[in-house]
């Protein structure tokens, strides 16, 4: 069995907490973004992160957050990473990173070639990348769309941080992607839903299970 870890993002419930922890995924995330229809309060985040075992990682997903709002994440919810999923610089996130003192993931949208060439200052900055789909011009939201790109901008890219693939992965598509990236962390929240917001949890172990 390959060594992969999954990450499934946007849980808003105990039962999404419970399939996730069946289906062994390593890490739980959480959305902190009003225009998310996985956007949770952080006393909905607190409760879900006591409930959960102490093997799986959690992930708050902020965008553009400031120091108030991060000073009260922290403050809150027992966390265990940071995923910065907007337009911060490398600065900000080695700012972030050193202010609270958690790994701090920094999400890159990637449309075309270009967007991959800032990424080393991104990476001598955060502590893991992740590798998403640039939003269409317009979304309201800069991930969590259920949008891919093109894989094969990642063959052979030597990566000097551990990173993680999300962007349109699925049940069905997530094994290519691994395949074809070698990608040894993936990322959805879309592609295990029913509908958006609300995840399946069917779906996830089915997730989990072809990824690994
Ligand atoms: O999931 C969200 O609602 C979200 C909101 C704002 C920024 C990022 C968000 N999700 C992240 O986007 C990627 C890809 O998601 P998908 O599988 O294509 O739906 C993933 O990293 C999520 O963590």
């Amino acid at each position: 069995m390959a060594d992969i870890r999954v990450k499934i993002c946007g849980l808003r419930s105990l039962a999404d907490m419970d399939a996730v922890v069946a289906a062994r995924a390593a890490y739980a995330g959480f959305v902190f973004f009003p225009k998310s229809p996985r956007n949770l309060t952080l006393d909905q985040a607190r409760a879900l992160v006591l409930a959960s075992p102490p093997g799986l990682a959690k992930v708050a997903l902020t965008v553009d957050a400031d120091d108030a709002a991060l000073d009260a994440l922290m403050d809150a919810v027992p966390l265990d990473m940071l995923q910065l999923h907007g337009h911060e610089s490398a600065a900000r996130v080695a700012y972030v990173r050193a202010r609270y003192g958690l790994p701090v993931m920094k999400a890159i949208g990637v449309a075309d070639a270009s967007d991959l060439a800032g990424l080393t200052d991104y990476a001598l900055a955060a502590d893991q990348i992740l590798i998403d789909a640039k939003p269409p011009k317009g979304a309201d939201l800069p991930g969590g769309n259920g949008l891919s790109f093109d894989w094969r901008l990642l063959v052979g890219r030597k990566w000097l941080r551990p990173w993680m693939l999300a962007g349109g992965l699925t049940p069905d598509n997530v094994a290519d992607a691994i395949r074809l990236t070698g990608a040894r962390q993936v990322d959805v929240s879309s592609g295990v839903e029913s509908a958006p917001g609300v995840k399946d949890p069917a779906k996830i172990a089915a997730f989990v299970e072809a990824a690994l």
